[in-house]
């Protein structure tokens, strides 16, 4: 039985759940549950949230989901009496069971779910700085759905696994940013026999990463006042907001709307300097603490993207610097006992300016989403392997696309996808 309908924000017209664009404005499709009152299941990892993910069926294997405890040593270092850390990651004693070691996981899998439901047999195009392209390449080992993986060559290093078997995946690396990554996969997408992961406007995607949300508000028992995270596309705070408003409508976690508290990288913050007018110069992504939160193109304007999200919750975004990413990365590690990606030291330094600027204060109830962490930790562990690169292709070679279609046509298609 179907649980929910895709609705237009913008003009409130039902469409087809699979869509990424309205015909008549530029909103982000969003989903609407027939089921109100969210009930966690005892499904393994994310699908504990299944009744607000846009599925209907799981992909039983491989999956983790956010964790949420209250924070006891990171939180008397700064003074906070109510800091709760939704930890997305490796880290066996808190639950935390995400093999690669971000919340990209979070999207991936209902993605490739829903994928998989609907029949689609294309090959999914995925754009990616790196985690995403390690969560996707997960979901497609234990799957077996084809990917082909665009990433820039300097972001390799991330693609690594634990899985054995990865031969529906395809890697192909342009010389350029990530920004280049994406619009090479947009032309590859746009051709016959493959499908794109439809970014921010997909609605898996977005549920996926609302997890966080919900995890922290049903451990809590209660909104958050505050919700504070590392962003690049800032899809993660739309989600952080979508979620709220369906806890909101739930009716048992209080009518608090929490206000989002993104944090961007300095000087590679496109979403801070739209937002707060202010110019950034530097040398990007180069320059950056993690430059996977480097977005050149992120759904700010369109209706239910960032500044709607933004206006909603009287959200901030706060502009980090590597110096106060690095100190509170170290403060963060001491304190909680696990290891995190740089990205979310960002979400860190955010808190410590939040509470400087007089943001928020010491009583006030805080979520604080860790969105990567335990790598360190999981090699330690489990063996890992380096992912291979099939083709390297340059941003400014014209016939790249035909050389990344012929890659495909002999490594997935002769494959039998
Ligand atoms: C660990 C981590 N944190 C935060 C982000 C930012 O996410 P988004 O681009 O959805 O805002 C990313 C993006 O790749 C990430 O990998």
């Amino acid at each position: 039985m179907n649980k929910y309908i895709v609705k237009c924000p913008g003009c409130g017209e039902v469409r087809d759940p699979y869509a990424l664009h309205c015909p008549d404005d530029d909103a982000l499709p969003r989903t609407e549950y027939f089921k109100k009152q969210i009930e966690p299941t005892d499904m393994p990892g994310i699908w504990r949230y299944y009744d607000w993910l846009p599925v209907n069926g799981i992909i039983e294997k491989g999956s983790g989901r956010p964790v949420t405890y209250k924070s006891e040593g990171f939180a008397k270092e700064l003074g906070l009496n109510d800091l709760n850390i939704t930890f997305n990651g490796y880290w066996p004693e808190k639950e935390g069971a995400i093999r690669t070691c971000s919340f990209k996981d979070l999207e991936s899998f209902p993605t490739i779910q829903r994928l998989m439901e609907h029949n689609e047999k294309r090959i999914l195009v995925v754009a990616s700085a790196g985690n995403t392209a390690r969560a996707f390449t997960h979901v497609a080992s234990i799957t077996g759905y084809p990917v082909l993986l665009i990433v820039p060559k300097n972001s390799t290093y991330r693609l690594w696994t634990t899985e054995e078997d990865t031969s529906s995946v395809c890697t192909v690396t342009v010389d350029g940013d990530y920004y280049q990554a994406i619009a090479m996969a947009e032309k590859i997408a746009a051709r016959d026999g493959f499908v794109s992961e439809g970014g921010a406007r997909n609605v898996a995607r977005r549920d996926g990463m609302g997890t966080v949300m919900l995890d922290a508000v049903l451990t809590t028992k209660s909104l958050p006042q505050h919700y504070f995270q590392a962003v690049g596309s800032g899809t993660g705070g739309i989600s952080a907001w979508e979620a709220s408003m369906r806890l909101i409508e739930d009716g048992r976690f209080g009518n608090n709307m929490p206000r989002l508290h993104l944090a961007q990288n300095l000087p590679c913050a496109p979403l801070y300097s739209t937002w707060t007018g202010e110019q950034t110069n530097g040398n990007c992504p180069e320059e950056m603490y993690d430059d996977v939160l480097f977005n050149r193109k992120p759904p700010y304007g369109a209706i239910g993207g960032v500044k709607d999200a933004l206006d909603d919750t009287n959200g901030i975004i706060y502009g980090i610097t590597n110096k106060e990413a690095d100190q509170a990365r170290k403060l963060f590690e001491e304190n909680e006992g696990i290891d995190i990606l740089p990205a979310p030291a960002i979400a860190c330094a955010a808190i410590m300016k939040a509470l400087e600027k007089g943001e928020i204060k010491a009583d006030e109830s805080i979520v604080l989403n860790i969105t990567g962490g335990g790598q360190k930790r999981l090699e330690e562990e489990l063996p890992t392997r380096q992912l291979g690169v099939d083709l390297e292709v340059s941003s400014d070679d014209t016939d790249a696309e035909n050389k990344i279609l012929e890659k495909v046509a002999e490594l997935l298609k002769n494959r039998g996808y």
